[in-house]
């Protein structure tokens, strides 16, 4: 668990105050993949080195596992640190040593004996797919394989937290992707509650269950990604989501609606169970009104369709409510609107 009450962070530099977060609260409860959001100097980094405390807040308090982190000794701290692990955009990796002594520097720091630290270090190069690369080194491996061992190295010392500081930054969508699916792994197999920032709204989409959008030192909008996803409310959110969910009308349609005014409008918006319904079909066969589909869009979020269709209905005035009615009955968000 990760909580952030009210946190302010200035930095001085050349005697000037830099606000970087301006009373940042959020939750991350255990077994969530919490992602937080936002463009270059939103105060992303600066949550994140707050978490594991390589900064301390100004004011406000940070919570690991349940525990404010400013109540303990410094030999408490060290404790704690040991259950948070970190993965970098650039990987962090020691060039001069081999992907298995990468993967054992928190054992040895720990001080762990050479047999313990051998069939740990097995483990994770199993568990990371690496295990034909123990011999290797970082400048052998493609960005994907360094990243894993960034991860197998985060996890040696079986962390409750994981944060990951843009950590599929510097890799192609289709490494990205194996990493999240690698990360969302952890999160189920080991229960690791794991936090990440980034600038890319696909990461989000593909495995987190909660997001925060930051921009200027502060938490615009946050909340369970499906929500926030389906209805994002502030501007900078709606054009994250823009990124993923494509949901803006082609103007050869626009066009068209032009030509054909009089007709009536609406957006409907889909979640989960509703989408798989044959809920148009059975509009189409059970209202007198004529159904013309301009747009439609599906997209997978959380194992859940989220869908989004502008439709056109022709008939008479009392025909139209009610088949919009029978929308509202079946889970359908519906809104009239007057032009896409
Ligand atoms: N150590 C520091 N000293 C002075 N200013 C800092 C320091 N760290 C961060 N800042 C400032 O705080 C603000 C937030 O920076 P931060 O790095 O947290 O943003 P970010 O969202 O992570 O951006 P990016 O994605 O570009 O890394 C910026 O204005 C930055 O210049």
């Amino acid at each position: 668990m990760i909580e952030l009450r009210d946190v302010h962070k200035s930095f001085e530099r050349k005697g000037q105050s830099i606000q970087a977060l301006k009373g940042v609260s959020l939750r991350a409860e255990k077994g969530d993949i919490y992602g937080v959001i936002g463009y270059s100097g939103a105060g992303k980094s600066t949550l994140i080195r707050l978490v594991n405390y390589l900064e301390r807040p100004t004011s406000g308090q940070v919570f690991v596992d349940g525990e404010p982190l400013d109540q303990y000794s410094p030999s408490e701290l060290r404790q704690v640190k040991k259950r948070i692990g970190m993965i970098f955009q650039h990987f962090n990796l020691l060039e001069s040593k081999t992907v298995f002594d990468n993967i054992a520097i928190p054992l040895v720091l720990l001080k762990k004996g050479k047999e313990e630290i051998r069939e740990r270090v097995t483990e994770l190069l199993k568990f990371t797919g690496l295990s034909d690369k123990a011999g290797s080194y970082p400048k052998e491996l493609s960005g994907g394989q360094k990243q894993r061992v960034g991860i197998a190295r985060a996890l040696a010392s079986n962390p409750s937290i994981l944060l990951c500081d843009e950590a599929t930054s510097a890799l192609d969508p289709q490494t990205t992707s194996s990493i999240l699916e690698l990360l969302k792994r952890i999160n189920e197999e080991y229960n690791i509650t794991i936090m990440i920032i980034t600038h890319e709204m696909g990461v989000i989409q593909q495995i987190c269950n909660k997001v925060a959008v930051m921009e200027q030192g502060l938490i615009i909008e946050q909340g369970n990604v499906l929500e926030v996803f389906g209805n994002p409310r502030h501007a900078t959110t709606q054009s994250f989501v823009q990124t993923v969910i494509h949901n803006s009308v082609p103007q050869s349609v626009i066009h068209t609606l032009k030509a054909e005014s009089g007709r009536r409008l609406f957006r409907l918006k889909f979640v989960g169970g509703a989408a798989s319904e044959p809920v148009i079909n059975n509009l189409i066969r059970n209202h007198e009104v004529n159904v013309n589909i301009l747009f439609a869009n599906m997209t997978e979020i959380q194992n859940t369709t989220l869908g989004t269709m502008i439709l056109q209905m022709n008939g008479d005035n009392g025909t139209i409510d009610q088949a919009a009615s029978y929308l509202l009955s079946q889970g359908v968000e519906i809104t009239e609107v007057d032009k896409v």
